[in-house]
């Protein structure tokens, strides 16, 4: 025998009920079916008894309302006719009766309460009882025996049990039977509490022994977070009693969770199923599950509209009985505590309770130590309001070691505050206070940490849509679905901007037509914006990529990393600024949990800054950098000739992207001042800008004026090294922009190389690394390749970003 119960949007129409009617048919089985009220008519009527007991006959529009909404569903299963409409009739006379004695009176009391808030469920279960061929309908009532505790009765079972086993003795077929009602022992009617059906449901399955109970509702069982929020949350197939019973008490309204309490007992399981999806397989509760031991974290649940009492005082250190008179003055005014956090210090509690208990609990708490606080025992009450509780539960989590450090570290690098932290000894629960303006983040971020989601996201705001940063676009447009697909990986542009437009967009761009979206944007670009909306939009893994050669830029990062979002960089300007500067971004992003990337800084996407953090980390010592770093400087060097000039190769370098912005900025030997500094302070030197020695092969003059200037003037230029190149070719030497550093000291200057250095076969717009080190002390390690250009370079800013994902 099976107990199968449908909620209230189940039997909600008639096009549901003839769903139930599929369910309960393509059962083999015999089986009690237990339903609510038709979905949102036990509100009606608790609104109608509380507009009747002002004294008013206003009660007439709720009346009406739930009068049709029962003749509509008759009228469409029944073509309005048949013995279902006498008895629907009759029990809605009885409500009106008593909603006019209500009005009379003027009162409602629980009692009267109770004689009506069931009837919704006495109505449907005639309804399904007549629609399905065969079933025989059997009042709860009858049979559920409770005390007198109107709107919250509680069971007496040994009764219950005894009678429950005599109905259903020789059961056999389809039983209809109305959920949330009982009886006390003087015959009166009483409810079980809200969402009591499933109650009713789980008292008839533990008193049958029964095979199975299912609980069918519009959902597809436990989810692992809220839907509304965790677009990616999905259903959980096994869940504990424990588990289930923790997740339903912190707001996964699944079950109610008082119905867990008999089934377990008896080691009945119970499946929860959707009504509207019957073949999804729903979640199934168990005494113990099979699932994987590698996820210790089955769910999580939030309440929101919390607020937190916090009781403190050194007065209270080691003083017995505070805690106690604490609860006993919550309890006697039916505060419900949700989460109690103490520090082992004891000078302070706090409570989170209900937004809406919040006064009478601290009137509640102020009455109390009145004394305590005049004596200044206890020094403040303090309360904060907008909070919200966060829990993640698992069975697995016990002796699982890490599983809070994980949590909380999570946490706080996505900048998520933590206001108090609840731990039961059972380990099934870690719950966690934290304000409601962060209570999506926060969802966001566990559910991702803990592979509840399946996949990663990373969400990207770009800033520079020029050489580095298109060819970006494109090719995370390219590689998107493939991460997606095998590494789980969901890169989402959610923020874009150039000098003159920015876009946000929380679910992501579409990257096909994002720069047309840009375009066509309203919101002009401002640096000081940009920032402010990243943070305003505080959404958990988020990168800010620089793919400008700006200043004003660069001096954003500090704030962003402050702000937990993560840089990537292809920008040269911070990680070269003042050393000072360079720490204290080095110091923020490591203090903050968050990444501050900059390969591309130097060589492009070539694995320069990567391969010296790595030879550092392990214990080895840079004693020796030599290297060419400029990919536009090289390729100058080996293109021109006598029929391309040197003005003319500085055009080609800035046409192929090679170039910075400005190519004065390659010319004049800052942007390899600016590499080989960085070098040296990734090998641990703290250099200056000012100590490293440039030796300028293009004369100061040149750079003076605008950059328009500089294309007039410096063909001026070409003769001269024409005349010089001729004389090179015949000696079979090449020109080569060199950067050393060693002992303390850079320089950068032209070399000219022969043959046989290893600098001289260096092609196009390669660069070239030389570390010696302790370990590579003989033989220098060597990197060579592409050391600019889009598209390798955008290939580095894309590493360094899947880097920050940590997939
Ligand atoms: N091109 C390369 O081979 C290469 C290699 C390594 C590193 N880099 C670095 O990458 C960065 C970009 O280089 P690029 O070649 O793409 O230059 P680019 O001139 O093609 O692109 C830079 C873009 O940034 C935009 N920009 C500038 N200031 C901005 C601001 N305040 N707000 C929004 N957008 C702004 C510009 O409008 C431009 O579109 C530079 O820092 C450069 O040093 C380039
Ligand atoms: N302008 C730079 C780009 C790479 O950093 C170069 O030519 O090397």
């Amino acid at each position: 025998m099976k107990v199968l119960k449908f909620g209230g949007t189940s039997v909600g129409s008639a096009k549901n009920i003839q769903k139930v009617r599929e369910i309960v048919q393509s059962q083999n089985d015999n089986v009690i079916v237990v339903v609510s009220a038709l979905g949102g008519v036990t509100d009606l009527i608790l609104e109608a008894a509380q507009v009747a007991a002002t004294g008013t006959d206003d009660f007439g529009n709720y009346l009406k309302e739930i009068k049709q909404r029962h003749s509509t569903v008759v009228s469409e299963l029944f073509n309005g006719s048949g013995p279902i409409t006498y008895i629907a009739d009759e029990l809605l006379d009885e409500l009106e009766q008593i909603l006019t004695g209500i009005t009379l009176v003027g009162e409602l009391t629980p009692k009267t309460l109770d004689r009506i808030a069931g009837i919704g469920e006495r109505i449907s279960s005639h309804v399904v009882a007549q629609y399905i061929p065969g079933a025989i309908r059997e009042d709860a009532a009858e049979f559920i025996k409770t005390n007198s505790n109107f709107g919250k009765a509680a069971v007496d079972f040994d009764e219950t049990d005894q009678l429950i086993k005599a109905k259903f003795k020789d059961f056999s077929g389809v039983a209809v039977v109305p959920g949330f009602i009982a009886k006390n022992s003087r015959n009166e009617f009483t409810t079980l509490g809200r969402g009591g059906s499933d109650y009713t449901s789980a008292i008839i399955a533990a008193a049958l022994e029964v095979e199975a109970l299912e609980i069918w509702t519009d959902v597809d069982g436990f989810m692992t977070a809220d839907p509304r929020v965790i677009s990616k949350a999905y259903t959980i197939p096994e869940l504990t009693y424990s588990e289930a019973m923790e997740l339903s008490h912190f707001g996964a309204k699944v079950i109610y969770p008082p119905t867990i309490l008999p089934v377990y007992q008896k080691g009945i399981p119970v499946h929860i199923k959707n009504t509207f999806k019957p073949e999804n397989e729903g979640t199934l509760i168990l005494s113990s599950t099979s699932d994987r031991k590698d996820r210790p974290i089955k769910g999580i649940s939030s309440i929101s509209r919390i607020a937190l009492l916090t009781l403190q005082g050194i007065g209270m250190v080691g003083v017995t009985g505070i805690s106690m008179r604490l609860f006993t003055a919550l309890a006697k005014m039916n505060v419900n505590v949700i989460l109690i956090s103490q520090a082992s210090s004891e000078n302070s509690i706090s409570v989170a309770v209900d937004e809406h208990a919040v006064n009478l609990a601290e009137s509640a708490i102020r009455a109390e130590f009145e004394k305590e606080i005049a004596s200044g025992q206890v020094s403040k009450i303090a309360i904060e309001n907008d909070l919200s509780i966060v829990a993640i539960v698992g069975e697995n989590m016990k002796h699982t070691t890490g599983i809070a450090g994980k949590l909380f570290s999570t946490i706080g690098r996505n900048g998520i505050n933590i206001i108090a932290i609840a731990q039961g000894a059972s380990e099934l629960n870690i719950s966690w206070v934290v304000k409601t303006s962060e209570l999506r983040k926060t969802l966001n971020v566990v559910h991702e940490s803990f592979f509840l989601s399946e996949n990663v996201e990373l969400n990207v705001f770009l800033m520079g849509i020029g050489t580095v940063g298109g060819n970006l676009l494109q090719q995370i447009q390219k590689q998107q679905q493939k991460l997606l697909d095998e590494k789980h990986l969901k890169i989402k542009l959610t923020g874009i901007a150039n000098t003159k437009k920015m876009i946000f967009r929380r679910e992501g761009f579409d990257i096909a037509n994002v720069k047309e979206t840009l375009q066509a944007s309203e919101m002009k670009s401002s640096l000081q914006g940009f920032v402010e909306a990243m943070k305003a939009m505080n959404i958990y893994n988020s990168v800010f990529v620089d793919c400008t050669a700006s200043d004003e830029v660069a001096s954003l990062y500090k704030e962003i990393l402050q702000s937990n979002i993560a840089v990537v960089t292809a920008n040269k300007v911070a990680a070269s600024s003042a050393y000072e500067n360079y720490t204290a971004l080095k110091n923020i992003a490591k203090q903050k949990g968050v990444k501050f990337l900059f390969e591309t800084n130097v060589g492009a996407g070539l694995p320069i800054i990567n391969t010296l953090n790595d030879l550092v980390y392990s214990g080895d010592r840079i004693l020796k950098i030599e290297a060419v770093l400029s990919g536009t400087l090289n390729f100058i060097f080996n293109t021109i000739s006598a029929e391309t000039p040197l003005s003319k190769t500085i055009q080609m370098a800035k046409e192929q992207g090679f170039s910075e912005p400005d190519p004065r900025v390659d010319l004049s030997g800052v942007d390899v001042a600016r590499k080989i500094l960085i070098l040296a302070r990734e090998a641990g030197y703290p250099l200056e800008m000012e100590d490293i020695t440039i030796e300028r092969f293009v004369p100061a003059s040149f750079f003076d004026g605008s950059l328009d200037d500089f294309w007039k003037n410096i063909p001026a230029l070409d003769d001269e090294f024409e005349t010089k190149r001729k004389k090179l070719e015949e000696e079979n030497k090449k020109w080569r922009f060199v950067a050393r550093y060693e002992n303390g000291k850079a320089q950068i200057g032209l070399q000219v190389v022969d043959s046989k250095h290893p600098f001289y076969d260096l092609e196009g717009s390669n660069n070239l690394v030389m570390y010696t080190t302790e370990r590579y002390n003989e033989f220098p390690m060597l990197i060579k390749g592409y050391g600019a250009g889009a598209s390798v370079t955008a290939a580095g800013v894309f590493a360094d970003l899947i880097k920050v994902s940590n997939i």
